[in-house]
């Protein structure tokens, strides 16, 4: 829903008279996939600007490249050779985040999840949140305040 990267591919150039859909692309044209508009449409995704992670269980999503609603690594013959290796590697740095540290929002800086379009998709704010060791006794002591990244 929120794609790192929202123009999906660099330009591409029809070489071809074609068309997409309804629409004629003559030869010549340059074109980009705007996949944040797709991932933001509210004709194609209901409420698109909520949180609610529980809606990839209502409806089963192939994030691959086969269902165009939402690729994040892209789709057809250029799509990211990588996807694998970031899939894995993204779920990897989740799951040990989440398996080390209990996560809570910093009570000064509250989670705004507004966006700011760069090459890559950005956080408008930085995300601040406060990571709790899960391996201390008391599992109270405060190691951090964690800064993510934004404009
Ligand atoms: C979460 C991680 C990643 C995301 C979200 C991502 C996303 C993308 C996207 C959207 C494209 C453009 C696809 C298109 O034009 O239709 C792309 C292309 C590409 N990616 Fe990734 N990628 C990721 C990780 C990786 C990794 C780990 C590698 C290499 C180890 C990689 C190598 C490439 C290459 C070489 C291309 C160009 C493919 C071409 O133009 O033929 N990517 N990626």
């Amino acid at each position: 829903m929120h794609p790192p990267g929202p123009l999906l591919s660099w330009a591409r150039l029809a070489i071809h008279d074609t068309c997409v859909g309804p629409h004629f692309v003559p030869a010549g044209t340059t074109a980009m996939v705007n996949m944040w508009a797709i991932t933001h449409d509210d004709k194609v995704w209901p409420e698109p600007g909520k949180f609610r992670p529980e809606r990839f269980l209502e409806d089963d999503v192939a994030i691959m490249g086969s269902d165009l609603r939402l690729a994040p690594f892209g789709s057809g013959r250029r799509v990211c050779p990588g996807k694998a290796m970031g899939l894995a590697t993204v779920q990897l740095w989740l799951a040990q985040l989440l398996h080390n540290f209990e996560w809570t929002a910093s009570h000064n800086h509250a989670v705004d999840l507004s966006e700011c379009l760069k090459l890559s998709m950005e956080m408008k704010q930085p995300l601040i949140c406060k990571a709790f060791p899960r391996t201390t006794s008391t599992n109270q002591e405060r190691v951090s305040d964690f800064g993510g990244f934004g404009c």
